[in-house]
C-alpha cells in the first residue's frame, strides 16, 4: 500500500489586493478586492514505502504548499490525500507520530539553548521511552558526527551543524515518512554533501520514505531515483530520474581527444563548446551521436572519446521552460 496517495489535490489562496496611494488604501477599507492564486491544481501521485522522491519545480510552483497539505498544516480546497493511511489535515495524533517535516528555512530548535535540551523536549512531546530515546539519540549523533555539539547553544552553531541538529530532532521519534523542504538551502557544497550522506545512510539503515524539495540538483542526484516535477501547480513529469534526461535532454556532450591537434570544421556535427590542443567537446543531437562518431572515426585518428548526458540543471531548466511555454499557450 502506498505511503502517500494524492488525488486531484488542489489549493487556491485568496490574496488581498492593496490599492496604491492613500485614496486606494481608503477605498480598500470598505471594498476589499481579492485575487485567487491557484497554488496547486488537481495533482495526483502515489509514493510507495522506502522510496526517495524529489519534488522539483521553479519558484512558486506549489511544492511547499503541497508539503504543507501532506503534513496537515493547511487544508486543501479540493481533492484528497492519504498519508500513512490518514487524512493529514485531520491531524490525528497517531499520524503526527509517524512523520516529520523539515523546512530548511525554519528552525524548530530553541535558539538560545543547546540542541540537547530541545531533544529532551521532543522526548516529552512524543512520549518516547527513555531507553529508546537514549539509543536513538546516540545512533543519530554518531551518524551525523555531532558528538561535541549538542551541549552548545544552537545560535553558536554553523548553518550546516544546525541543519544536522534539526534532522536529529526530526528523526528522534523514528518517523516512517520524512518530508524535506530544501534541507540544504544556504549550505556550502561540503556541508550539502554531508547532509546528503546522512540522509542516504539513515535511509539505508531505516528504510524511511522521503519526499524532498530542492533547487540543488546535486541533492537530487545523490538521493533520489524518482522525480516529480511541478510547475504552475500542475505535475508535468513523474518518473525515473534517468528518464527525465532521456526525454528532455535533447543533446549529448561528446568529448573527443585526437591523436594530433583537434581539426577544424567540427561545427558541422554540432555545437563546439571547447577546442583546446587535441581536445574538442561537441554538443550533438542525441539521435545523431552514433552517426557522428562513425564519421569522425572515419576521418580522424582518435586517442579517446566519451559521451556524456547534459547536466541535470540544464535538463530540468528545459522541463520548466517547456511547461511555462505550454501554460502560456493554453
Ligand atoms: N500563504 C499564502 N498566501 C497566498 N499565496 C500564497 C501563500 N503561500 C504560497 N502562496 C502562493 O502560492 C504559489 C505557490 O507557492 P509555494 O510556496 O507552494 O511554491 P514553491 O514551489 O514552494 O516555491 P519556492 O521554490 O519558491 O519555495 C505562489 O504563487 C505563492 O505566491
Amino acid at each position: 500500500m502506498p505511503i502517500i496517495e494524492v488525488e486531484d489535490l488542489t489549493k487556491t489562496y485568496r490574496v488581498f489586493q492593496k490599492n496604491e496611494g492613500l485614496l486606494g488604501a481608503l477605498r480598500g477599507l470598505y471594498r476589499r478586492e481579492y485575487k485567487e492564486v491557484k497554488a496547486v491544481d488537481r495533482i495526483g501521485f502515489a509514493i510507495e514505502p522506502g522510496e526517495m522522491v524529489a519534488f522539483l519545480g521553479p519558484n512558486g510552483a506549489g511544492k511547499t504548499t503541497t508539503l504543507k497539505m501532506l503534513s496537515g498544516l493547511i487544508y486543501p480546497n479540493g481533492g484528497d490525500a492519504r498519508v500513512l493511511g490518514f487524512t493529514p489535515w485531520r491531524r490525528d495524533d497517531a499520524f503526527r507520530r509517524q512523520f516529520s517535516l523539515v523546512m530548511g528555512q525554519k528552525n524548530q530548535l530553541w535558539w538560545d539553548l543547546p540542541a540537547g535540551d530541545s531533544f529532551q523536549l521532543h522526548r516529552e512531546i512524543y512520549s518516547i521511552p527513555k531507553d529508546e530515546f537514549d539509543r536513538t539519540l546516540s545512533e543519530l549523533i554518531e551518524l551525523l558526527g555531532v558528538e561535541k555539539l549538542t551541549r552548545q547553544a544552537v545560535r553558536e552553531l554553523s548553518l550546516g551543524e544546525r541543519m544536522k541538529m534539526e534532522l536529529i530532532a526530526a528523526l528522534l521519534h523514528g518517523p516512517r515518512l520524512l518530508l524535506l523542504d530544501e534541507p540544504t538551502i544556504g549550505l556550502d557544497v561540503v556541508a550539502q554533501a554531508a547532509i546528503q550522506k546522512c540522509l542516504r545512510d539513515y535511509h539505508e539503515r531505516r528504510g524511511v520514505t522521503m519526499l524532498l524539495t530542492s533547487h540543488y540538483m546535486r541533492d537530487v542526484e545523490a538521493l533520489c531515483d524518482r522525480v516529480i516535477v511541478i510547475t504552475q501547480g500542475k505535475i508535468v513529469y513523474d518518473g525515473p530520474l534517468a528518464g527525465i534526461v532521456e526525454r528532455f535532454g535533447e543533446s549529448k556532450l561528446v568529448r573527443l581527444q585526437f591523436e594530433g591537434p583537434a581539426p577544424e570544421g567540427l561545427e558541422r556535427y554540432g555545437e563546439v563548446v571547447r577546442r583546446e590542443g587535441p581536445f574538442a567537446d561537441v554538443r550533438i543531437e542525441r539521435s545523431r551521436v552514433a552517426e557522428v562518431l562513425g564519421a569522425v572515426l572515419n576521418r580522424h585518428a582518435l586517442a579517446d572519446v566519451s559521451v556524456e548526458d547534459p547536466p541535470l540543471e540544464e535538463v530540468i531548466a528545459k522541463v520548466f521552460e517547456e511547461a511555462r511555454l505550454a501554460h502560456e499557450a493554453a
